[in-house]
């Protein structure tokens, strides 16, 4: 039980770290957070809300492991390196992938509750 206490305790200390790092992930919660409340307040699907959740996990995830991967890459280097600029900018490619994929939902899901 207290190896168990202990791993919520290490993500939580995660979770944190993260908010401390990535001021991104701050504005994208924020984003987040109104989109959730517009979608309550248009009647979304259930459909609609499994992607609308499915995307903004999707980012929340990808930022993460972005900014874990960054900070793996400062452990080992803080040299200018070609390798260390590969990882870092794949790794926020995949951020911004995810962040495309995200647009993408909000468009097909909102622009009809517009007309
Ligand atoms: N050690 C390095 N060697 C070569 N290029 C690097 C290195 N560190 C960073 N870079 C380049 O600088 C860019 C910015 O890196 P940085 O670590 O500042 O991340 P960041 O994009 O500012 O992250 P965030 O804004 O999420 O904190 C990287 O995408 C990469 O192209």
């Amino acid at each position: 039980m207290d190896k168990v206490i202990q791993r919520f305790r290490n993500t939580f200390n995660g979770c944190i770290a993260l908010f401390k790092k990535d001021t991104n992930f701050l504005i994208h919660l924020i984003i987040a957070f109104i989109v959730i409340i517009i979608s309550f307040a248009i009647g979304t699907t259930q459909v609609e809300w499994l992607f609308i959740i499915s995307a903004i996990m999707i980012v929340f995830i990808t930022e993460a492991v972005n900014t874990s991967i960054e900070t793996a890459v400062d452990l080992v280097t803080r040299k200018r390196h070609p390798l260390a600029k590969i990882t870092k900018d794949v790794s926020a490619f995949a951020v911004l992938l995810a962040s495309i994929y995200a647009l993408i939902v909000g468009f097909i899901i909102f622009i009809p509750y517009l007309f």
